[in-house]
């Protein structure tokens, strides 16, 4: 397993001090991700699917339960698991500096990381591109000089290029056009043969986690309802709320 979250609560307090309330985020959530598995997270709006990819990305505690990464507690210093896991955001903009360019950005995590000879980043960079479908040439544009689709798949290289064994996709395709949506879910499973990546595509299009995930989770109210393979929950969902959503694809 790369991932094993054991029965997770994650409380937040919002609200001024005089009505403070408290929100039950997850509540023991237990799921777990097999090397080069895509497991699948879809529930609505404010069910705790971001909360849980904070908590599989190691940026946020649990407050009650355990969660492991390669077997281990995360570690205190999140620097540790540089190039170990990567995220893909619903914006590309907010993992690309708008002043750099498409080479710099997606160098980044590689030079961070260390261990990499300087000749051969440029080498690694171009190659990831490729591997992405870019060509060249877009090393030297900076992000706001390419489309939403480009930049997708700029963001999807920087997460690829220190070859992580786990990749957190957080609404990673939802802001784009239809059609490019297929071609990113394409991309995705693409590389996934390639790398043999594990991850979490967290998505509130269920159509989108049934292309791309080889088992489903899903959230309500902070808890997870209904965990099946993808095979299994789109023939025949067990839990009530999960069949909604299949009916409604
Ligand atoms: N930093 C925070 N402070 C207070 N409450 C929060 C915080 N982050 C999330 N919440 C609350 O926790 C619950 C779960 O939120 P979360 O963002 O994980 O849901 P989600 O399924 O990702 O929703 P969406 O699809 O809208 O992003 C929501 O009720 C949300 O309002």
């Amino acid at each position: 397993m790369i991932l094993e979250l054991d029965g997770v609560d994650v409380t937040f307090t919002s609200g001024p001090p005089w009505r403070r309330k408290r929100v039950h985020a997850m509540r023991g959530v237990t799921l777990g991700i097999a090397d080069g598995e895509i497991l699948g997270l879809v529930g609505e709006s404010g069910s705790g699917k971001t909360t849980t990819s904070m908590v599989a990305l190691g940026l946020r505690r649990p407050d009650g339960g355990t969660a492991l990464f390669e077997g281990r507690p995360f570690p205190s210093r999140r620097k540790e698991l540089a190039g170990r896991m990567q995220a893909v955001l619903q914006h590309p903009q907010w993992s690309l500096n708008p002043r750099m360019r498409v080479g710099q950005c997606v160098a980044e995590p590689l030079v961070v990381l260390g261990g990499t000879d300087k000749e051969q980043v440029p080498e690694r960079v171009l190659g990831t591109l490729d591997q992405v479908g870019l060509d060249a040439s877009f090393a030297r544009r900076y992000p706001h000089e390419l489309s939403g689709g480009q930049r997708q798949r700029v963001s999807i290289a920087r997460a690829l290029v220190t070859r992580p064994p786990f990749i957190v996709f957080d609404e990673a395709v939802s802001a784009l056009d239809v059609s490019v949506q297929a071609q990113i879910l394409n991309l995705i499973k693409d590389l996934r043969e390639e790398f043999s990546f594990a991850a979490l595509f967290i998505s509130h299009d269920i159509g989108a986690v049934r292309y791309v995930a080889d088992r489903v989770a899903v959230m309500r109210g902070g808890e997870v309802v209904e965990t099946a393979e993808s095979a299994v929950f789109f023939g025949t969902p067990e839990h009530e709320y999960s069949r909604r959503l299949v009916e409604a694809l």
